[in-house]
């Protein structure tokens, strides 16, 4: 692993034992995964406030940004991707698609397809299911 990793939050939005995932828009680098929404961290800015920031712009959601269940740092060979994974939680509010995402889906933690995740994001995936048993 050489480059400097990119520093990214991400939400594992759960709410009534529902996961929230998201597909990254066919205009970004890495579309078609699925994912935790949220993104990079600016210089300066707090995990929390990075993470309450990127989802009111790519989803115009508030959130309550609780536990770290997780950090990754994953190659995908033309970067490095550092992935920090915090539980959050939210009151139910209407979800606005950006051009960051082209799809959400809730889901059972323990049913979200693994292969369709982006790579980065499996071992939060698994680190949440592994707190849940
Ligand atoms: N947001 C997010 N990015 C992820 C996840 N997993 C993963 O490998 N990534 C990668 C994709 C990107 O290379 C990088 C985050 O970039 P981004 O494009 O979402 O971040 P951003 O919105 O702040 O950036 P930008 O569009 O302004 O460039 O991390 C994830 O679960 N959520």
């Amino acid at each position: 692993m050489s480059a400097k990793p990119i520093e990214v939050v991400a939400a594992l939005l759960m709410h009534q034992d529902q996961l929230l995932i998201a597909r990254r828009h066919p205009d970004r680098d890495q579309s078609g995964w699925w994912e935790f929404p949220g993104g990079k961290i600016e210089q300066g800015e707090s995990h929390q406030h990075a993470l309450e920031r990127e989802l009111e712009e790519e989803l115009g959601i508030e959130v309550s940004v609780q536990a770290h269940i997780a950090t990754h740092t994953h190659d995908y060979g033309d970067k490095v991707v550092r992935l920090y994974g915090y539980c959050c939680y939210w009151t139910p509010q209407n979800i606005t698609l950006t051009d960051s995402h082209d799809a959400i889906q809730w889901c059972q933690p323990e049913q979200v397809a693994m292969d369709g995740l982006a790579p980065a994001d499996r071992p939060l995936l698994q680190a949440l299911l592994n707190a849940r048993v």
